[in-house]
C-alpha cells in the first residue's frame, strides 16, 4: 500500500470496517459485500442528484484490484460522471486503509448507472442540477 488516498473535497460517500461476517470461504472479504457497499454509496449520491428515489440499472467497468482483509477501513468515493434524461452514472472508487497505516490503496472501481424513478417505480426525468452533491 503506497498510494495516497484521494483528497476529495466532500470525503467518501461511505466509510465502514470490513467485518468477519463479510468474508468468503477463503477468509478474505467477499466481493459481493464490496459491490453492495459501492451500490449503496453510488445510490446515495445518485438519489441526491436525482432529487429522490433511484434504482440501479447497470454496473460497468467493475474491477477488483486487491483483496480486502478483515478489519480494513473501507471508503467509497463517488463522482457523478454522466447525467442523461432519466439515468445517471456514478464512478465509485473504493480505497482501504489497513491498521494505523497512513497510506491507502485502491481496491475496486466501477461505474454504476441508476435510473431516477417515481412512486410508480417508472423512470422520471433527472431534474436540473440546482444543488451541488
Ligand atoms: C432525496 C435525497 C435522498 C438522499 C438519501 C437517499 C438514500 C437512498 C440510498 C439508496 C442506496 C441504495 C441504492 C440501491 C438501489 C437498488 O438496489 S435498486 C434494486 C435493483 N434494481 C432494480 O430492481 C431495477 C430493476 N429495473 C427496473 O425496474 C427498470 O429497468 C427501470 C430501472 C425502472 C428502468 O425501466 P426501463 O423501462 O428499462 O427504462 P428505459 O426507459 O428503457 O431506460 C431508462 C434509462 O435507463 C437507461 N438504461 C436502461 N438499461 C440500462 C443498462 N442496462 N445500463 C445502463 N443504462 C440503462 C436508458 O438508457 C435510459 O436512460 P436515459 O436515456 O433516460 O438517461
Amino acid at each position: 500500500m503506497s498510494e495516497q488516498e484521494p483528497d476529495f473535497s466532500h470525503g467518501p460517500a461511505l466509510r465502514t470496517i470490513a467485518m468477519p461476517a463479510d468474508t468468503n470461504p477463503n477468509g478474505d472479504i467477499f466481493g459481493g459485500w464490496l459491490l453492495s457497499q459501492m451500490d449503496v454509496a453510488g445510490g446515495m449520491v445518485a438519489a441526491r442528484r436525482a432529487g429522490g428515489r433511484v434504482a440501479t440499472v447497470g454496473i460497468e467497468a467493475m474491477k477488483f484490484h486487491q483483496p480486502v482483509l478483515i478489519g480494513d477501513e473501507v471508503s467509497c468515493y463517488c463522482a457523478v460522471i454522466r447525467v442523461g434524461r432519466t439515468s445517471l452514472s456514478i464512478k465509485v472508487d473504493t480505497w482501504i486503509r489497513r491498521g494505523l497505516a497512513r497510506t491507502a490503496a485502491k481496491v475496486t472501481e466501477g461505474v454504476f448507472t441508476y435510473v431516477a424513478i417515481g412512486e410508480d417505480r417508472r423512470p422520471r426525468p433527472v431534474p436540473p442540477d440546482v444543488l451541488s452533491v
